[in-house]
C-alpha cells in the first residue's frame, strides 16, 4: 500500500484486509465497531420487501412509459430511496462479464495492485480504507475507484491492463448505467411533476461518473467488524451491482437494517445526497452499509453520478414552496464537503441544511 497520505489522512494502512485474510491474521482493534447510534452489528436484519420498478416502463421514449410504474418510483424513492431495478436492459451474461472482470483483478497478488495504489491526495485508485482520524473504526475493504467520466479526466494509468478485458469492459459497462442513470433522472423529475432535465441540468453536461470495485475478503469476525460502515452516499443516485451469490448489503429504514437479496440481474438504485438536496428532500438518500462473511469473500460495484464539481446544486424550484420551505442551502463541491464532514465526525447532508 502507498504509505503517501491524502490531506487530512492520519496514517496509512501496512497491510491490505486481502493481506491481513490470506495471513489469517485476527482483525486489529481499529477495525472493531464498539457501539453506535445505527445498532450494533449482530442484531438480525429485517427482511422486509425492497420495491422493484421496471426501468423499460419508465423510459420516456418507450411506447410503454406508465404512469403507474411513475407513481412506484416516487413512492420508492421518497420512503425508501431505493429499489431493485429489473428491465434495465443489461443481459445477465454481460453483468456476469462485469463481475468476472472485477473477480480477476482481485484476485492478482497483491504486489501486482500496487501499480494501481491510491496516490497521495487523490480519491482514485487501488487501496484500503482512507484513514483520516484516529478514533476512526476501519473497514474490512479493498477498493478501486476510477472516475469514468468526463472521458478526458479518466486517469489511465490507474485502470486495470490485467484481466486485459477490463477497461473495455469499464468503459462499456460505465455507459450503460449512464444511460440508466438518465432514464432515472428523468422518470424522477416527471413523477414529480418538474421538466424532465430539471435535474440533469443541475449536474452538468460534464457531470462525473464514477466507477468503485468493492472486494470485501472474509473476515473472521463479522459480528465486530463491517465491511463498508454505515453511510449515504455522496452523489446523484448509485446503480449497484451486487455479488451474485453472497448478500451483505443492508439499508436502513425507520431505524431498522433490512438485508437487501439477491435478485438475479436486478441491479439496486439508491438516490445520493445530491438527489436528496435537489428534490428539497422529497427523496431520501438512504443510510446503508456492507456486512463482512466469515467464509466468502463478496465483491459489488458501485456506479454513481455527481454533479460537476465547481457547479452550484440547490433544491429544484418548482419543489419550494410554502409549504414546503427551501430545507438545504446551495452548494458547490459537494465531495469536498462530504470529505471535511468525515474527518471531523460529521454528516453532510445535515451541515448542509440550513
Ligand atoms: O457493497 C455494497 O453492497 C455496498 C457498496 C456501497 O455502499 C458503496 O460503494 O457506496
Ligand atoms: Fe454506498
Amino acid at each position: 500500500m502507498a504509505q503517501t497520505l491524502l490531506p487530512g489522512e492520519v496514517d496509512s494502512l501496512s497491510k491490505s484486509a486481502q493481506e491481513m485474510f490470506i495471513d489469517g491474521d485476527e482483525p486489529p482493534p481499529r477495525y472493531i465497531v464498539k457501539e453506535s447510534k445505527f445498532g450494533s452489528i449482530d442484531s438480525s436484519p429485517l427482511s422486509a420487501p425492497i420495491p422493484i420498478i421496471d426501468i423499460s416502463l419508465l423510459a420516456s421514449s418507450s411506447s410503454f412509459a406508465s404512469d403507474e410504474e411513475l407513481e412506484k418510483l416516487k413512492s420508492a424513492l421518497s420512503s425508501w430511496g431505493c429499489f431493485q431495478a429489473i428491465g434495465h436492459g443489461i443481459s445477465d451474461s454481460y453483468l456476469n462479464k462485469v463481475r468476472e472482470a472485477a473477480k480477476q483483478f482481485f484476485a492478482l497478488p497483491v504486489e501486482e495492485k500496487k501499480k494501481y495504489s491510491r496516490a497521495a491526495g487523490e480519491g482514485e485508485g487501488w487501496g484500503g480504507d482512507v484513514i483520516v482520524s484516529e478514533k476512526q473504526v476501519l473497514d474490512w475493504i479493498d477498493r478501486l475507484a476510477l472516475k469514468v467520466l468526463p472521458e478526458d479526466e479518466r486517469k489511465l494509468n490507474l485502470w486495470p491492463e490485467n484481466p486485459t478485458n477490463f477497461r473495455e469492459i469499464l468503459h462499456e459497462y460505465a455507459l450503460k448505467i449512464n444511460s440508466i442513470l438518465d432514464i432515472l433522472f428523468k422518470a424522477t423529475a416527471k413523477s414529480l411533476d418538474l421538466d424532465e432535465n430539471v435535474f440533469l441540468n443541475q449536474f452538468g453536461e460534464r457531470a462525473l461518473l464514477i466507477a468503485r470495485f468493492n472486494f470485501y475478503p472474509p473476515c473472521p469476525r463479522p459480528d465486530q467488524v463491517l465491511g463498508l460502515k454505515p453511510h449515504s452516499d455522496k452523489s446523484g443516485m448509485t446503480v449497484l451491482l451486487q455479488d451474485k451469490e453472497v448478500e451483505g448489503l443492508h439499508v436502513l429504514k425507520d431505524d431498522e437494517w433490512v438485508k437487501v437479496p439477491i435478485i438475479p440481474n436486478a441491479l439496486v438504485v439508491n438516490v445520493g445526497d445530491q438527489m436528496q438536496i435537489m428534490t428539497n428532500g422529497i427523496i431520501r438518500s438512504p443510510v446503508h452499509r456492507a456486512v463482512t462473511n466469515p467464509e466468502r469473500l463478496r465483491i459489488s460495484v458501485a456506479v454513481s453520478n455527481e454533479a460537476e464539481p465547481e457547479r452550484e446544486i440547490g433544491p429544484a424550484d418548482g419543489l419550494v414552496d410554502e409549504n414546503r420551505p427551501r430545507l438545504y442551502k446551495t452548494v458547490k463541491n459537494y465531495a469536498a464537503i462530504n470529505y471535511e464532514c468525515f474527518q471531523k465526525g460529521q454528516i453532510a447532508i445535515d451541515e448542509v441544511k440550513i
